[in-house]
């Protein structure tokens, strides 16, 4: 297909109207009943729209909140907090007759076409199933719909009497594409469509979703950690990290220049296809905080390479400012580790815990670097605390001297250039050097 088809037939299909609005949406995993403790923010106060006709991909890391989100808009999860509404209709409240027009309405497709489908059922029973619960029309016109899907998704009528076990993954991922469409959905849920098939048989099913989309006018979210993929079949793009939306915006414009920090070492990650072209790469440090205990500020502050400093750091040396960020994550994992057996042999006895020497640690990350007596003075006094078990205090007192907005305030959505793009930086703020700027700096 060439990108002048694919974007003659986006421009056409794309329509102005609002079909799904979500609002400050939450969705956390409380523990089972356990007091006290923390519940996984696995959806952590989003908001954004879906226009009739179009395809927003969902992109990022594993367990940023893919999945929970798109579980979330199906109502297959439970909102904690927040409102989606489809159609002007707030679909987290509904119930009854309501409830069933809504699984009318929205469907979903899942990753793995080899758990997904009931291998005790012929294919013609699992794509007849949602006809049946939902007692559409007569048995006879089921049967015939059934005949009729299994074209549309490029599967012939023989078919109807086999069994998932007897088809290929691509088929297979037919099968739950004719499934999901049975009830004539207006918007459907792609999880993963793509990522467990061969490269060669998903193009094809891109191809079809494509094709199903101008035919039948529907609104894809789709979900994917492919960002190529993304690229090709979405119209705009939602960079999730840690359970919010970094930024969203037109595929075309985020890939070629993204705004935010995080978007910029996500596709820095793709590896560049042309070796000839030198492109500069940002390895991000670390891994993301838990979800349990997201940072209070900016959720991607402490992986973020163009993160604000305090004014009287702005000068440090780059390479001792990365250390001492290098630090603060060492404390927070330390102050996030369970307590090993032994330590809790040693806890119970009433002795001491101490874990690794603080000093080890704080010679392993400056040894070979010329920091400041007064930055010296401060990493120590950190250390103490830890090495005296008191990792919050260690903590408290390196975001106290080396923090800044980004780490104690949670920045606002802010719009980026003129096509409706929206991203989540303190940095887009006047007052600040913008990110790209920066990462010009950074690896110049
Ligand atoms: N049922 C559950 N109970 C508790 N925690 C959960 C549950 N489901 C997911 N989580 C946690 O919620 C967070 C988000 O998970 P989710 O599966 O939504 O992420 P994802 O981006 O879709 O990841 P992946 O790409 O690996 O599927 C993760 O920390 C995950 O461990």
């Amino acid at each position: 297909m060439s990108t002048t088809s694919t974007e003659e037939s986006k421009m056409t299909r794309e329509t102005q109207e609002t079909l799904l609005e979500v609002d400050d949406l939450k969705t956390y995993y409380e523990d089972g009943g356990l007091l006290n403790s923390n519940p996984v923010k696995a959806v952590d106060g989003v908001s954004f729209e879906i226009t009739r006709g179009e395809t927003l991909g969902l992109v990022g890391e594993s367990g940023c909140g893919k999945s929970t989100l798109g579980r979330t808009l199906m109502r297959l999860e439970e909102a904690t907090a927040g409102e989606v509404k489809l159609n002007g209709t707030d679909i987290t409240t509904l119930s009854g007759a309501d409830l069933k027009q809504f699984r009318n309405d929205v469907q979903m497709v899942f990753q793995d076409p080899d758990s997904s489908l009931n291998e005790r059922m012929t294919v013609g029973e699992i794509i007849r199933e949602p006809l049946d619960v939902h007692d559409w029309k007569t048995p006879d016109e089921r049967r015939a719909r059934v005949r009729e899907l299994l074209e549309t998704v490029g599967l012939q009528e023989e078919h109807y009497y086999r069994y998932p076990h007897q088809f290929s993954g691509g088929q297979r991922q037919r099968i739950g594409i004719a499934r999901a469409l049975a009830l004539e959905p207006e918007f459907i849920i792609l999880d993963e469509p793509v990522s467990a098939l061969d490269v060669s048989v998903q193009a094809k099913i891109l191809n079809l979703l494509e094709d199903l989309q101008n035919e039948f006018g529907l609104t894809y979210l789709f979900i994917a950690h492919d960002l190529a993929v993304v690229r090709h079949i979405c119209d705009r793009v939602a960079v999730m990290y840690l359970g919010n939306i970094m930024e969203i915006g037109p595929a075309d414009e985020m890939f070629e220049s993204p705004a935010n920090p995080y978007t910029h070492a996500l596709l820095s990650s793709i590896p560049e296809p042309d070796p000839t072209v030198a492109r500069d790469r940002i390895t991000l440090r670390g891994t993301p905080p838990s979800p349990r205990d997201p940072p209070a500020g900016c959720p991607f502050s402490t992986r973020c390479p163009v993160k604000i400093r305090p004014d009287q750091y702005t000068d440090l040396d780059d390479d001792v400012w990365e250390r001492i960020e290098v630090f603060r994550e060492v404390l927070r994992e330390r102050s996030r580790a369970e307590l090993s057996l032994s330590d809790r042999v040693r806890k119970l006895i009433g002795r001491e815990t101490v874990q690794a020497g603080m000093d080890d640690t704080l010679t392993e990350l400056f040894g070979g670097l010329s920091v400041p007596v007064s930055v010296m003075d401060h990493l120590k006094e950190a250390a103490d605390y830890a090495e005296n078990g008191d990792e919050d205090a260690a903590r408290a007192y390196l975001r106290e001297e080396f923090g800044s907005v980004c780490d104690s305030e949670r920045p606002d959505q802010l719009g980026v250039g003129d096509r409706g793009r929206l991203s989540l930086c303190h940095r887009h703020d006047e007052q600040y050097d913008e990110p790209a700027a920066v990462f010009e700096t950074l690896v110049q």
